[in-house]
């Protein structure tokens, strides 16, 4: 979306609707194999040039200094990749929780590559918006090509995929997970044999799990509170490493019935799955 040179743009959240970890790289990274896709729910980034060189990002998000934002960490990505001296003012109307499983952080990354590549008219391809990506985060490319996407690696290959696309409750059970304390743990399982994409979409959505969830649910007793009381209700999972869970449904309605349901016990929101990012669309536009 574009008015007077500014550019309204979607960062979307992503769930992890499988997720396997099949070992371990020397550098301690996790190899994974992970079924992605959007929701149509996010935060959104409003982009416009500024004359004076100046990079501004508004609000600060707490607990991050605004040159840890990956933001403001992405666009100086760019401006190092191309010698572009060009500024701009950013304001991220933050919904997305961080830390949360759902790629808030490496989704806003990915919208501020793609924007202010167009808004500063640099004319990177795709490709190398997600080499860039892949530089500030592990998830950042699959936001960058917008693909609901079958990953390898540690989430840098990727295939895409076209997924069902029901509705879910994303209920955040009100803890913190750090990531490295999950990925460190001695008892995660490391050793899930690969599969093909094909066999992992023959097997369904009812064959899905997350590697994590174990550990997860040992560390943190409120996310096995809330996976817990969501599949008595209906099937439920974590994404990523959490803190996040959803639930899937088939429909809108029950959808809204199970967040007037929470309504209270945490904070939850309903979104659709989606196989292609409203940040592509927004772009398209
Ligand atoms: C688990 C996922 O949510 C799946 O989508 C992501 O791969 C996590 O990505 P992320 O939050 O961007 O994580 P990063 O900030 O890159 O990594 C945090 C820490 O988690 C560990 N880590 C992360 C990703 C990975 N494939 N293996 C790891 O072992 C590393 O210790 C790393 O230092
Ligand atoms: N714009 C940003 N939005 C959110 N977090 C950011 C941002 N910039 C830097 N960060 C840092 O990145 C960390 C991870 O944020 P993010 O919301 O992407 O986590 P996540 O949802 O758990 O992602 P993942 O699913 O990739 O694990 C935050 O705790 C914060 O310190």
């Amino acid at each position: 979306m574009s008015d007077a040179g500014r550019l309204i743009l979607p960062a979307p959240a992503k769930l992890n609707r499988l997720l396997h970890i099949t070992g371990r790289r020397p550098d301690g990274y996790h190899e994974l194999q992970t079924l992605f896709q959007f929701l149509d729910h996010g935060d959104t980034l409003t982009l416009a040039p500024r004359d004076d060189g100046e990079l501004r990002l508004t609000p600060t998000l707490s607990g991050v200094a605004p040159a840890d934002n990956l933001i403001l960490r992405a666009a100086t990505a760019l401006r190092e990749a191309t010698g572009s001296r060009q500024g701009a003012d950013i304001h991220l109307d933050k919904r997305l929780p961080m830390g949360g499983g759902l790629g808030g952080g490496s989704s806003d990354a990915a919208a501020a590559l793609l924007g202010l590549n167009r808004l500063w008219g640099l004319h990177l391809s795709i490709e190398v918006l997600a080499e860039l990506g892949l530089r500030l985060g592990a998830d950042v490319p699959v936001f960058v090509r917008g693909h609901a996407a079958w990953a390898e690696g540690i989430g840098e290959r990727l295939t895409p995929v076209a997924l069902d696309t029901p509705w879910f409750v994303v209920v955040h059970p009100g803890v913190s997970v750090s990531t490295p304390a999950v990925f460190q743990a001695p008892e995660l399982t490391r050793d899930t044999p690969p599969i093909t994409m094909a066999r992992a979409l023959q097997g369904g959505t009812a064959s899905w799990r997350n590697d994590c969830e174990l550990t997860v649910r040992e560390l943190y007793p409120e996310v096995a509170g809330a996976l817990d009381w969501l599949s008595d209700r209906a099937p439920a999972m974590l994404t990523g490493t959490g803190a996040c869970v959803f639930a899937r449904l088939d429909h809108e309605a029950d959808a809204t019935a199970l967040l007037d349901d929470i309504s209270g016990r945490w904070t939850s929101f309903k979104a659709q799955g989606l196989n292609r990012s409203p940040l592509h669309d927004a772009l398209d536009r």
